[in-house]
């Protein structure tokens, strides 16, 4: 049970750095500040690529961005509060209202800072800050400093994703003579490889290369017992609930909105699951949502997912081409939309959505899915608070629910609900890092109409 000066209303407190030790404590010690290292061993790496594309003005950028990140190196492995943004993005504005609403909630300026601020809060920052770093030092302001670990992560998963496309080619072949049985098994294990993809995330190996090197298909039953929770069956019976009938006769959902996470390998994994969704007839339309800048080291921009779906293209393999090119045919038939809202880089918990982001939070509206990848989009959705293991998602979720939504992610963070009594002292009796080691996962589901049937007792469609 919570001790009482913990929560708030019951709600518990935001996870920090307060708590000296936690995970959140070794992540802004230890783990950011390496991250920002890389990102200035990066930038100086790339000097003389400065100066043949800009001459002297890029020599200088690439001097001022690194002092500034120097800054905000020291800023952070000194506790120092946070500072406004003073760069002219698009979401300036909304990032420095963020900070004094901070500053209210917490007293005064000084407290706002990295060790005493919430973790979630203070970690988005850090990479808006890194953002803020090139934006004040044009011409360099469009390089992407996680660029070459998200290319490598994809460039060395070509044998695992060699394998995903073949697979998605047999089933293109097999598909007409599937019976119902069939395609929930095959859906079941691209919506299970989507969820493993998520293990390739280079912010929690601090930018350490961690490509899929086995095939993808083949492991998922060793994997299976490390799957927490799994809601499968009420994602399937969602896609199949839909009142739209498929040209497969299958009652299609009309449109599934992948909140995506990481570039390289994950992605890939993200968009053989969309592909098999369109192709089976289970969803007519597929909407990505991507990060407007680059984000915790390894998430998907625009331009990583064109990069991505051209690379495919160009592949020497046949069916690994033959997908690239039948994802470029949807996004050109308007079959998939790619969609970057300034929302998803920005601090705010998603229950913050419905107020801070109205337009997002419609768009999610229209979905009669919204699938969630990865940790950092579980931690928005719980608000990265203390729950009790055994809270329920919906609880967690404190009212967002623009639709169905089912969050897949491998736990790499202090936070997780919806456990049965007595299942998170078990993993941790005998697997103490369970929460952050990225060996378990969860596909756990919400659906809001249920949550209105349980208050009203009716659903209205
Ligand atoms: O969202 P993702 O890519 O699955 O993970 C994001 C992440 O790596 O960043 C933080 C660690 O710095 C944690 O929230 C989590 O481990
Ligand atoms: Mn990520």
């Amino acid at each position: 049970m919570m001790a009482a000066d913990t929560t708030v209303y019951g709600v518990p407190l935001s996870l920090s750095a307060r708590v000296t030790g936690s995970f959140a404590y070794l992540t802004i010690r230890d783990r950011l500040p390496t991250i920002l290292t890389k990102v200035i061993d990066t930038i100086h790496r790339h000097k003389n690529i400065f100066f043949e594309e800009y001459g002297e003005e890029g020599i200088n950028a690439e001097k001022q961005a690194i002092s500034l990140l120097s800054k905000l190196r020291n800023e952070l492995q000194t506790d120092k509060p946070v500072l406004e943004l003073t760069d002219n993005f698009q979401d300036v504005e909304s990032w420095n209202q963020y900070l004094q609403r901070q500053q209210r909630l917490q007293g005064d300026q000084e407290s706002v800072s990295w060790f005493k601020s919430p973790w979630l809060y203070v970690e988005c920052y850090m990479y808006r800050r890194i953002h803020e770093a090139l934006l004040l030092n044009p011409p360099i302001s469009n390089f992407d400093v996680f660029n070459e670990g998200k290319t490598q992560s994809f460039l060395e998963s070509s044998q695992a994703v060699m394998a995903l496309c073949t697979y998605l080619e047999d089933i293109h072949k097999n598909l007409k003579n599937f019976s119902k049985n069939q395609l929930l098994e095959h859906f079941n294990k691209v919506l299970q490889v989507s969820l493993w993809g998520n293990k390739c995330d280079l912010s929690i190996s601090a930018g350490q290369e961690n490509s899929q090197k086995n095939s993808p298909i083949e492991s998922l039953s060793s994997l299976q017992p490390f799957i927490l929770v799994d809601h499968s069956n009420l994602v399937w019976s969602t896609l199949n609930s839909s009142p739209g009938l498929g040209e497969s006769g299958i009652k299609a959902a009309d449109r599934v909105d992948i909140v995506l996470d990481n570039a390289g390998f994950e992605l890939v994994t993200d968009l053989v699951l969309a592909d098999f969704l369109v192709s089976s007839g289970l969803a007519r339309q597929i909407h990505f949502h991507g990060k407007s800048l680059p984000w915790f080291v390894s998430d998907v921009t625009a331009n990583d997912f064109q990069w991505t779906i051209r690379q495919t293209m160009a592949s020497n393999h046949k069916w690994m081409s033959k997908s690239g090119y039948q994802w470029q045919s949807y996004l050109k038939k308007g079959v998939w939309c790619y969609h970057d809202h300034p929302f998803w880089t920005q601090p705010h918990e998603f229950c913050d959505m419905a107020a801070d982001a109205p337009d997002l939070y419609g768009t999610l509206q229209k979905a009669d899915l919204v699938l969630f990848k990865g940790d950092l989009n579980y931690r928005k959705l719980t608000g990265d608070r203390d729950w009790d293991h055994t809270v329920a998602f919906s609880s967690a979720l404190r009212g967002f629910g623009p639709a169905p939504l089912c969050s897949l992610r491998t736990l790499k963070a202090n936070v997780q609900v919806g456990l049965q009594p007595g299942q998170g002292e078990k993993l941790t009796s005998h697997d103490p890092n369970w929460m952050t080691s990225g060996k378990y996962a969860v596909i756990q589901f919400y659906n809001p109409q249920s949550e209105k049937f349980q208050m009203t007792g009716n659903v209205d469609f």
